[in-house]
């Protein structure tokens, strides 16, 4: 195990911002809710406390035994953990007289303190909190303060434990990453060694050690990031005893099943391309409803899945790309989020498979596994390819699908993709693509009377799909490419440019 951070959650929602701030700084952490706590092993140098929603008033409040790490391994707690570090040591935690929710800035720095050595005076902070550290227990000491809080950060004298009330992981606090730095690299003395080239080495040897020498691993390809990268991974381990699948389900986009068929070819992969078109459209036959699309989309994919997988001899492996926020997002404190839209998802193979599971990108954020897709040579197209999701355009045909919408919709899509490309802005834009409305709408071509489809225009920008924004596009470039499709898709005759962000919208329509 590589030496690490371990960062005890208590449901704040920068928790996943306080991990990759230490990962940017090449150091390996996890995330782990308070409620499962690990012991304390070698490769554990240094904890962080999160923040929560909760008061440490409240007696129902997490409140873990956290003597296990104490004094043993530096202990840095950031608002909640900072309090809660506060209180269990006998200090006072109180309702503030004002709540504080934004910036503020440093007034006072104790600079001989390692943790803020070299902060600057004035610097801006970001907080936010309802409750404020009244009295320090004992042995504490105030190492920076603000106007309005006198404890914004404390020590415990001889002991590496360290408490801050704002939040250094969110880019307002200037110098958040300063702070990180300070705490993981000179106190906690973690090596910064966590690269994508160490990951790529390790993960190798640990992959060639878990596949026995004759087994053979399935892994479903879909021309997306996370499972092209797993499987150049994967190749690296075992060669071509990796035998990846890629299903045409007729909802790709125009020419995408040959074109990524192509590409893995041209990296070695030994892939088997299927064309299960036909058996998708009938499952779909009549559906409206985009739960019901969803769900016989989901299924579809595991028929197939499974009836080819069983065409592979002596296969004992499933390889799926299950990414980081995947994971904590399944043992998050905040317990499992309500269905918005049912994600299909291939991995959900039947039992009697009886098929081993491997992840390698478990434990990577999506930024990481590009940057591992970098360092593993995939083509700059793939690794910074817009995610599309696997139920693909039928969720994108709002109604029924048909094999003739399919194809409208994949005409208008390629010229809107196309037009991106060619004018450079597809990797200004984090996801875009077209919409086909289930509605007609009257208009005048050639003097002529036309009583024909809509298709949305849709392009978002985003960090990780969780909320996104509109793309303002140029009106210049929008009016280019209506006119494309209307003058080049028959039975298109009205563009809409779709303008909603996420929330409350989301980025698909269905
Ligand atoms: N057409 C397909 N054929 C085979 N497997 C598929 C197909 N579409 C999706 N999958 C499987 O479903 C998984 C989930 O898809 P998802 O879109 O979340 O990830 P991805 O396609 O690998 O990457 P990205 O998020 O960049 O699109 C994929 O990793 C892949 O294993
Ligand atoms: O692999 C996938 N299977 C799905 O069922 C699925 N549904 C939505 N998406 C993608 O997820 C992101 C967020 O989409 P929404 O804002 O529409 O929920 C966007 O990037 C969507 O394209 C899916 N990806
Ligand atoms: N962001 C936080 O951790 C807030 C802690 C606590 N709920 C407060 O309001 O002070
Ligand atoms: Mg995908």
């Amino acid at each position: 195990m590589p030496q690490q951070i371990l960062i005890l959650d208590f449901g704040s929602q920068y928790t996943q911002l306080i991990a990759r701030r230490i990962r940017e700084l090449n150091v390996y952490c996890e995330i782990h809710p308070y409620t499962h706590a690990p012991d304390l092993t070698e490769d554990i140098r240094g904890v962080v406390l999160s923040g929560s929603p909760c008061s440490v008033r409240d007696p129902e409040a997490p409140n873990p035994d956290l003597s296990r790490y104490l004094g043993r391994v530096p202990v840095l707690g950031i608002c909640y953990g900072a309090q809660l570090l506060a209180h269990q040591a006998g200090g006072e935690v109180l309702p503030a007289t004002i709540r504080e929710y934004g910036r503020a800035r440093l007034s006072h720095l104790d600079r001989s303190n390692a943790l803020v050595r070299d902060l600057s005076l004035d610097s801006q902070v970001w907080m936010s909190h309802g409750d404020t550290i009244k009295v320090l227990p004992a042995g504490f000491e105030i190492i920076a303060s603000t106007p309005e809080v006198d404890v914004a950060a404390y020590h415990l004298e001889g002991q590496p434990t360290y408490g801050i009330q704002f939040h250094p992981e969110v880019t307002h606090s200037s110098e958040g990453k300063t702070l990180m730095r300070n705490f993981v690299v000179d106190i906690c003395g973690c090596d910064q060694s966590w690269t994508p080239e160490h990951f790529v080495d390790s993960m190798v040897l640990a992959l060639q050690h878990t596949i026995g020498p004759d087994e053979k691993v399935i892994l479903g390809l879909s021309g997306g990031v996370d499972s092209s990268v797993a499987a150049l991974l994967l190749h690296r381990a075992i060669g071509d005893r990796l035998y990846g699948i890629f299903v045409d389900n007729g909802l790709l986009r125009k020419d995408e099943y040959e074109g990524v068929l192509h590409a893995y070819k041209g990296l070695g992969l030994n892939v088997q391309g299927v064309n299960a078109s036909q058996e998708f459209y009938s499952a779909l036959a009549g559906l409206s409803d985009p739960e019901q699309k969803r769900k016989a989309i989901g299924r579809t994919f595991i028929e197939v899945f499974d009836r080819e997988a069983h065409k592979v001899e002596g296969a004992k492996w499933l390889a799926q790309g299950t990414i980081y926020p995947d994971v904590i997002e399944s043992v998050s404190v905040k317990g499992p989020a309500v269905t918005i839209k049912s994600h299909h998802n291939v991995g959900g193979l039947p039992d009697r498979m009886n098929l081993k599971i491997v992840e390698p990108l478990r434990a990577l954020f999506k930024d990481e596994v590009r940057q591992v897709g970098d360092t593993l040579g995939l083509p700059h197209n793939i690794l910074h390819r817009h995610p599309f999701p696997g139920p693909g355009l039928a969720i994108r045909i709002l109604g029924d699908i048909t094999p003739q919408k399919v194809d409208l919709l994949q005409r208008a899509d390629a010229i809107f993709i196309d037009s991106l490309r060619q004018t450079g802005l597809y990797d200004q834009v984090w996801q875009a693509g077209v919409m086909l409305l289930p509605i007609q709408s009257v208009g005048v071509m050639g003097d002529e009377r036309t009583y024909e489809q809509v298709v949305a225009l849709r392009a978002v920008t985003s960090v990780d799909g969780m909320t996104a924004d509109w793309a303002h596009l140029p009106y210049d470039f929008l009016a280019d490419v209506s006119n494309k499709i209307i003058n080049q898709v028959r039975g298109i005759n009205r563009v809409v440019y779709d303008i909603s962000s996420k929330p409350p919208a989301t980025i698909e329509w269905e």
